[in-house]
């Protein structure tokens, strides 16, 4: 699904490699964990497996196709099949928070079905503030919007980025078993974490997860599987 062979990446007048010499593969259905110290490089690999970012060597490959070649229409149609849940969510503000969550199909010009919606938001147990304005979520409420937002166009592949950042720890485990329960329907998952608490409550959920850790520029599978 991602695979990376010997891909460097450094930002411009950023004094050199962030990322270098990973090569790794993230497999169709895998469950990853992305773990390392603030500022190692966690957000800027994600950005990577959805060609936010291009590496400056080696190739990186994204369902089987090379980032560096693809045309804009490429990234277009690749950014539907991965579904990101960003660090820190963003909404339009004067729309009810279910417009917010169908805004990826209406700007794609599709349809929105009410039923899938309402099952979607039931789903994130946002059932009871479909209506509600997103300045008016909590911070738990915000994440699960959020999350039913990347996964509306049904994409093959969900990308959160610290998601249980600014969460009390019951938020953070409904969070966790929500893309437990995406991983178990066969969807693709790399979640950036420093949280390694999160990482052991994996462990009781019963998830095959992984850990890659950010070392010395270089992404390793950490020890054991989950
Ligand atoms: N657009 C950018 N331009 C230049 N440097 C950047 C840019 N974005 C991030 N950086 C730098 O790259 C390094 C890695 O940032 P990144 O956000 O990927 O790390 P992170 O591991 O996700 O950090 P955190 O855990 O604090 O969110 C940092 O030193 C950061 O300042």
């Amino acid at each position: 699904m991602i695979e990376m062979q010997d891909v460097s990446f450094g930002y411009r007048g950023g004094g050199g490699a962030l990322l270098s010499n990973m090569t790794l593969t993230l497999p169709a259905g895998s469950f990853h964990f992305l773990t390392g110290p603030s500022g190692s490089g966690k957000t800027s690999f994600l950005r990577l497996c959805y060609a936010d970012l291009l590496p400056d060597t080696g190739q990186l490959s994204a369902f089987g196709q090379d980032v560096a070649k693809l045309s804009r229409d490429g990234i277009a149609m690749l950014r539907r099949k991965i579904g990101v849940l960003h660090q820190d969510a963003q909404f339009l503000d004067h729309l009810p928070v279910a417009e917010n969550i169908a805004l990826p199909l209406s700007v794609a010009g599709q349809q929105v079905d009410m039923q899938a919606l309402k099952d979607l938001l039931g789903w994130v147990a946002m059932g009871g503030h479909a209506r509600a304005l997103p300045p008016s979520l909590s911070g738990g409420e915000r994440q699960r919007a959020a999350l039913a937002r990347a996964v509306i166009m049904s994409p093959d592949m969900v990308m959160a980025d610290e998601p249980t950042g600014n969460l009390d720890w019951e938020m953070s485990m409904r969070l966790l078993q929500l893309l437990v329960e995406l991983n178990r329907s066969g969807k693709t998952i790399l979640v950036a974490t420093h949280d390694m608490d999160l990482i052991r409550a994996a462990r009781q959920m019963e998830v095959q997860a992984r850990v890659l850790r950010i070392q010395g520029k270089r992404v390793q599978l950490a020890g054991a599987d989950l």
